[in-house]
């Protein structure tokens, strides 16, 4: 009867991203169908009579258009590694936890589009199901206990779904109670260097972002000041991910001097192989993932 109950949530968050019939804003991305930094959803974009835009091409960074891939030999690596996690998920959710501005959407779009996966930003199914048009407003209008609250019932709902890429509030991990939701996926959690964090958030301000929202301060400022205040309380709670993907760590190996040298794809392919191992060493594949 439960099951029955949380399933009939769960179909509503995802009805709530449609209207008449179209997907509206960029909340669920089906394979073949992602545009990457876009804000409007496939099936809305092709009803108006846009042209598709070729998945997995570029996205839009600090620094203008970057290529997602270095090569074509990395976006079949990403490929070959999507085949091969796919098997051993079996239909388990990802959920992607990490601090504002780590890249949990544009990473989440990537790895969805190559698992086949939907995708979810937990977000932006607030903000419908509130019926308000931003994070910022719903922390201004109500609060942020509010926000928090709605966040996990969010995630309450997604947690009864399948082959879902959720890419998280950067606040999530705070609440044990979500991670008993996001317990039934697999959790990765976006490593980023506070520096670079701060410099991704100035490039389009902080006014998104009420937590970092600081009119008086510079943008890069305000950012990393609060931003290092919230991975100090907050450095327990991300340490819960199943797994960990550090850029610093991505970088070294690369033999970047610097984390602004990856590419988005670099990141999911280091994201994938994270999870296979994780799932390998807990012989996820032929335990627990039977259930589903
Ligand atoms: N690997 C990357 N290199 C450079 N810029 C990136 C990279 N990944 C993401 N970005 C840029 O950083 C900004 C934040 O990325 P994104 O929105 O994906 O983060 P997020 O974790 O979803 O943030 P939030 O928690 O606020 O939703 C965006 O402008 C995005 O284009
Ligand atoms: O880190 C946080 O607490 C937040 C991150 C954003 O994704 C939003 O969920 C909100 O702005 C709070
Ligand atoms: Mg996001």
């Amino acid at each position: 009867m439960e099951a029955l109950a949380m399933q009939s949530r769960a179909v509503e968050v995802a009805g709530a991203v449609r209207r008449n019939g179209a997907l509206v804003g960029d909340r669920r991305v089906r394979a073949g169908s992602l545009r990457v930094g876009g804000s409007t959803g496939a099936a809305t974009l092709r009803a108006r009579g846009a042209k598709p835009v070729a998945p997995l091409c570029c996205v839009k960074t600090s620094r203008g258009h970057q290529s997602l891939h270095n090569s074509v030999d990395e976006a079949l690596l990403l490929k070959r590694k999507a085949e091969q996690v796919l098997f051993e998920l079996n239909g388990r959710c990802i959920y992607l936890v990490g601090m504002m501005g780590s890249g949990k959407s544009t990473v989440g779009k990537i790895l969805a589009e190559v698992l086949g996966y939907s995708y979810f930003d937990s977000d932006s199914l607030v903000e419908q199901a509130v019926g308000m048009p931003s994070v910022a407003q719903i922390f201004k209008v109500h609060s942020e206990a509010f926000f928090r609250d709605n966040e996990s019932s969010v995630l309450r709902d997604l947690s009864s779904m399948q082959r879902l890429v959720v890419a998280t509030g950067g606040g999530a991990v705070i609440r044990p109670v979500n991670w008993s939701y996001m317990k039934k996926g697999m959790s990765v959690m976006l490593d980023v260097p506070l520096d670079a964090l701060a410099k991704r958030i100035a490039q389009v301000g902080t006014a998104s972002r009420p937590l970092l929202d600081q009119p008086s301060a510079d943008p890069y400022t305000a950012a990393f000041a609060k931003l290092s205040l919230l991975a100090e309380q907050r450095g327990d709670a991300y340490a819960n991910a199943d797994v960990r993907v550090s850029l610093q760590e991505i970088a070294a190996k690369q033999g970047h001097d610097d984390v602004s040298q990856l590419t988005p794809t670099d990141i999911a392919i280091e994201a994938l192989q994270k999870i296979q191992n994780f799932v390998i060493e807990h012989s996820m594949s032929s335990g627990p993932f039977d259930d589903l």
